[in-house]
């Protein structure tokens, strides 16, 4: 299978990082705020909105379904920096309007699973499907609460393409198996379209920007612990909305400072949902100087700033009960691990069903690069113990291994060669760029 990313970067050793950073805007956030806003009564503007393929691609798959959705640069008052603003009509509650062509989702779980539940409660047929690597991720998790609340879903054994056709929908009671926020959306979502209450009980807590969003855009959420409450049938109103930066993107500078000693870098505007936090969390448990201060909330989402300092790295291990909140950072982390002290993490299954095998090719990728690591059934254990090598590695079409390969690389002897690097494009368009506008 020809892989979808092609250009091969090289990133050389580094001794420290310095300066200040503004990630991209929030990718979770972003996609919500773009759904949200379809559904919405009137106009809805979100500056920051995410510049990588992923969000785009939620656009795109919106304008198939009718929806007016207009990109613009628009200028930061603080900053003065241009950034990427979006502009939707809404379609209001069940207005969407069936697509002419399949839904083309890309390479973004996210996208495929919380439009599959928007599109449960419209009365024509959808297609959802993307690229490779979307094919062969699990999709039973939300065809089947789906089908539960009435609507006809079929998949291709369990995978994509995804074909919802909808229909009225009846409110249901939903407690999965395994935590997904992506699951928990689709079913809020398509039980913000039923005339009932839909209630969603989480094994464990997950980010929680569907209920935040919501609320922003005017809907009462109730939520009890990890028991969250939803009334169908209540209208949203658009708004202006500001995407803060993407912490699981600024969990690479994160550990890259972490890594290197004389490093000091600051992370200006991240989202600082607890939700999302875990990773400074951990780098502190591993030993980091982390500073995190929160100076504002926007539309429900706490936004702040983080400081990060290399100190001597220690051992952690992870347990299964730490990972809902970590599962994107969980890759970088293991590249931080390789710059000194060890991880071993448990529990983490799940990372086989992202974007490739994230156990598999995170271990082999950066065992290529010299790293003394071990895969587990479950997650994966990272000895620093040596300096890596550098060499060539493979990021298996997947954004967040191109990005924990580079970390992994700048404590290397030789350089390090990322194939395939262009998949940073799904979360993070220029990623390299600043990487190396960092560099002390
Ligand atoms: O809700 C979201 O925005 C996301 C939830 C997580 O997936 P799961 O819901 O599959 O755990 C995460 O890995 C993904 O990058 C984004
Ligand atoms: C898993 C991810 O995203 P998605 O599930 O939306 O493809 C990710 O960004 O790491």
């Amino acid at each position: 299978m020809p892989a979808e990313f092609t250009k091969t970067v090289t990133v050389r050793p580094a001794t420290a990082l310095e300066g200040v950073v503004r990630v991209p805007g929030d990718k979770s956030i972003s996609h919500r705020y773009a759904m949200l806003a379809a559904l919405a009564d009137g106009v809805t503007r979100i500056s920051h909105y995410a510049p990588g393929k992923d969000c785009q691609s939620t656009l795109k798959c919106l304008e198939q379904l009718g929806t007016i959705v207009s990109r613009h640069a628009s200028f930061d008052r603080d900053t003065g920096a241009e950034v990427p603003t979006v502009q939707i009509v809404g379609r209001g509650l069940l207005g969407l309007q069936s697509p002419t062509a399949d839904l083309d989702c890309g390479n973004s779980g996210s996208t495929l699973r919380m439009l599959a539940g928007i599109l449960a409660a419209h009365p024509f047929t959808s297609v959802l499907t993307g690229d490779a690597s979307l094919r062969r991720r699990p999709m039973l998790r939300v065809v089947t609460p789906l089908q539960q609340m009435g609507a006809e879903v079929t998949s291709f054994n369990g995978r994509p393409p995804v074909a919802v056709t909808g229909g009225n929908l009846q409110p249901i009671t939903y407690r999965p198996e395994s935590p997904s926020a992506q699951v928990k959306t689709a079913v809020l979502l398509a039980g913000l379209q039923t005339q009932g209450l839909t209630t969603f009980e989480e094994p464990a807590g997950t980010r929680d920007h569907t209920e935040r969003a919501l609320k922003a855009f005017g809907a009462t959420v109730d939520v009890h612990g990890h028991v969250i409450r939803i009334a169908g049938g209540q209208r949203l109103t658009g708004r202006n909305l500001a995407v803060p930066g993407d912490p699981s993107s600024a969990a690479f500078w994160a550990c890259a400072a972490a890594a290197l000693p004389g490093s000091f870098l600051e992370l200006r505007d991240v989202g600082l949902n607890p939700s999302r936090t875990a990773i400074f969390d951990v780098l502190r448990r591993l030993g980091a100087d982390v500073d995190v201060q929160v100076d504002r909330v926007d539309a429900e989402e706490p936004v702040g700033r983080v400081r990060v300092r290399h100190r001597t790295m220690s051992r952690l291990d992870l347990t299964p009960a730490d990972v809902p909140g970590l599962i994107d950072e969980l890759p970088v982390l293991a590249a931080l691990a390789t710059h000194g002290g060890e991880l071993r993490v448990t529990g983490a299954g799940e990372l086989r069903a992202k974007e490739s095998d994230r156990i598999t090719a995170l271990v082999n990728g950066l065992r290529a690069l010299g790293a003394d690591a071990d895969e587990l059934p479950d997650g994966f254990h990272v000895r620093g113990s040596r300096r890596l090598l550098g060499g060539q590695v493979d990021a298996a079409d997947d954004h967040r291994l191109a990005m924990a390969f580079a970390v992994a690389g700048l404590g290397a002897l030789e350089p390090t060669l990322i194939r395939g690097a262009d998949a940073v494009d799904v979360s993070y368009p220029g990623f390299f760029d600043v990487l190396d506008a960092l560099r002390k």
